[in-house]
């Protein structure tokens, strides 16, 4: 695979910059992914929650029908919704996702969050009073899922997402095949460095979601408005969000940054140029506000038995 990619545990290669899809709209999304393609990206980061992936797939086929790329060219990575942790429904879900990509395989299968959702088609479903139904099939279960899709050939390689330590160690404890990714939020204020430690230990690479712009859930102040960050891009003659990607990058951190406006999609890829100074990096580092930094939060799950983010990392 072409560019600057991050080598996981199985010998797969994977692009260290890849397109987000998360709320790129049905109507633009196929646009953004064609531009993409035509920037460089070779990595895009997609789920069935985030209801557009037949839009993205139809992107990637047509690039790969017009013989701009080959499939074996770029890299693919879903991820199974918190209503189908049961086996036979983590399958079928992988199948409604490779239908709706068009795809024989997956580069990356992700277990979207730890904690399980009512099981069914419905992905948040809710009690009389609106609350969500909890399940408590156990992510092992869904992980000999992923096992078993895998053997057959419709993953390349399997990983998790929003998981801490305890449960990435369950995992580990439980697994015939290791996890290659870990995916979590990360950016300045909330870095990440011990669980990135802690992965890297293992052998897990680490993906940064909402590198850019996290005001979401709860903080209304985004790196994009931060005067440290602001003062280091001008430094580099460069934007806030190249910085803010080529902080990740330059510490091994694949990162995912999501746009659909054509130049940002440009901008976001040209980082691979400049090299942010060890005490630039030190600094970016020194924003972290830990688990306060953090912005998506998943209020839903706030009371399940296997809500991630009750400890340190
Ligand atoms: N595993 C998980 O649970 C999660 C995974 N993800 C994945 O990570 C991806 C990235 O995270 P996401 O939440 O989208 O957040 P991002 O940090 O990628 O920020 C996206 C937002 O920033 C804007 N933006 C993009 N580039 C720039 C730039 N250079 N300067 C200023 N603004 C910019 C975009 O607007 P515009 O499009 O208008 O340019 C959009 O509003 C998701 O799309 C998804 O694929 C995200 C959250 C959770
Ligand atoms: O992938 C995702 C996109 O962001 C959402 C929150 O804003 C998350 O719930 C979800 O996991």
């Amino acid at each position: 695979m072409a560019g600057t990619t991050v080598k996981f545990n199985n010998g797969v290669e994977c692009p260290i910059l890849g397109l987000g899809t998360y709320l790129s709209q049905r109507g633009e999304v196929g646009q953004a992914v064609k531009d993409a393609v035509d920037i460089g990206y070779r990595h895009f980061d997609c789920a069935y929650f985030y209801e557009n992936e037949k839009e993205v797939g139809d992107a990637i086929r047509q690039k790969i029908d017009e013989g701009v790329i080959k499939r074996e060219d770029v890299f693919i990575t879903s991820k199974v919704w918190n209503n189908f942790h049961r086996k036979d429904l983590a399958k079928a879900a992988l199948d409604k996702t490779l239908a709706d990509l068009g795809l024989e395989y997956v580069d990356l299968f992700l277990v979207h969050w730890p904690f399980a959702y009512k099981d069914g088609w419905d992905m948040r479903p809710v009690d009389s009073t609106g609350k969500v139904i909890y399940s408590d099939v156990d992510f092992v279960e869904t992980w000999k899922a992923l096992e078993e899709c895998v053997k057959a050939g419709k993953i390349k390689s399997i990983g998790l997402s929003n998981f801490n330590k305890e449960q990435i160690l369950k995992i580990l404890d439980n697994a015939e095949i290791k996890p290659v990714n870990n995916q979590v939020e990360c950016h300045p204020y909330l870095n990440q460095s011990k669980l990135i430690e802690f992965c890297k230990s293992k052998g897990i690479t680490v993906t940064a979601y909402r590198p850019i712009s996290p005001p979401d859930d709860l903080s209304d102040v985004s790196p994009l408005n931060d005067p440290v960050i602001a003062k280091i891009a001008q430094k580099y003659n460069k934007s806030i969000g190249q910085v803010l990607i080529r902080f990740q990058t330059q510490r091994g951190v694949i990162a995912i940054p999501k746009t659909v406006t054509k130049k940002r999609l440009a901008d976001n890829f040209d980082v691979f140029d400049f090299v942010l100074s060890n005490e630039d990096m030190d600094a970016l580092l020194n924003l972290d506000q830990g688990n306060k930094g953090r912005c998506v939060l998943m209020p839903d799950a706030v009371e399940h038995k296997d809500y991630p983010f009750n400890s340190e990392y």
